[in-house]
């Protein structure tokens, strides 16, 4: 999906929520069980409760792949799902030497190896320009970039100073070097509402995917007030506050609710804005 569809989706459906799917088995309701693949199952109902209200799914890699084989499955049903109206991310934060990261993206860009062609991924930036670009090879598809991340882990090394910057500015800048708007997203976590001036300073026109509102307590408001562009360019992400509404027969009801709530927020601020 390029970066006008988005645009586009965003302004049809009046909203910029990205639904994460980070589908624990351990978690869903009891009586999914006996589908034959009970995480598919329960992504499934989510996707058709909820697609009409948001952009984007991020199924996050993790909650797939500590299930092996059988969760690899659910991954690609769960590809397969996502109306393709709504950019795809796979939130993998992979980057690893040249060869490796062709791999990584060989494993969630090309569907004839993997079955899988998500329309973005994350990538760390730790190890620099020839870890990441092995991602921008593909045509079309997206890259995000960690870049100030939304937990307490965050302090550790992303605010160090090196000369006039910080780690994360410098990410920025660096990566905008390497790729435009057009295929390059940010992610800035919700908690980090503060630093949303300072970092349109250095990404005025790049998308940021925004995790921590919902279960980590960042403000949706503020993310608004700071961080969004003429064009919005924000997708806002909420994973355990969406699909954890509920975990009885009415789960897809209760994420709908969850997921309205967010929706009826984005569009307040979007007319706010004067996007819509
Ligand atoms: O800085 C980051 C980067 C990624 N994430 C991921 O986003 C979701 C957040 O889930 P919630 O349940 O809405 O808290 C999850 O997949 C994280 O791995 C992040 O939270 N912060």
């Amino acid at each position: 999906m390029s970066r006008s569809e988005l645009i586009g989706q965003i302004k049809s459906k009046k909203s910029f929520l990205c639904i994460g799917l980070d589908t624990d088995i351990d978690k869903i309701p009891a009586f999914l069980k006996q589908y034959p693949d009970p995480v598919f199952e329960f992504n499934k109902r989510i996707i058709d409760a909820t697609q009409d209200l948001c952009v984007s799914y991020k199924p996050n890699a993790a909650f797939y792949e500590s299930r092996g084989v059988k969760g690899l499955q659910s991954l690609i049903a769960t590809w397969n799902y996502i109306p393709k109206n709504c950019l795809s991310i796979i939130d993998a934060k992979r980057g690893d030497i040249g060869n490796t990261s062709d791999n990584y993206a060989k494993a969630f860009f090309n569907e004839d190896m993997s079955g899988m062609s998500f329309d973005a991924i994350t990538v760390a930036p730790y190890m620099g320009n020839d870890s990441v670009t092995p991602f921008l090879k593909y045509d079309g598809k997206w890259v995000i970039l960690l870049a100030l991340t939304s937990s307490v882990g965050s302090k550790d090394f992303q605010y160090l100073q090196i000369g006039e910057h910080t780690l994360y500015e410098r990410v920025i800048q660096t990566a905008n070097t390497w790729a435009d708007a057009e295929r390059l997203m940010f992610v800035v976590g919700a908690t980090k509402s503060t630093e949303f001036t300072n970092i349109r300073k250095y990404a005025p026109n790049n998308f940021l995917l925004v995790p921590g509102v919902g279960a980590q307590g960042g403000s949706l408001e503020d993310v608004c007030k700071y961080g969004m562009t003429k064009d919005c360019g924000l997708l806002v992400n909420s994973s355990r506050g969406i699909i954890y509404a509920s975990n009885g027969e009415d789960f897809a009801e209760a994420a709908r609710a969850e997921a309205l709530k967010l929706q009826q927020q984005m569009q307040a601020e979007l007319e706010k804005a004067g996007i819509i």
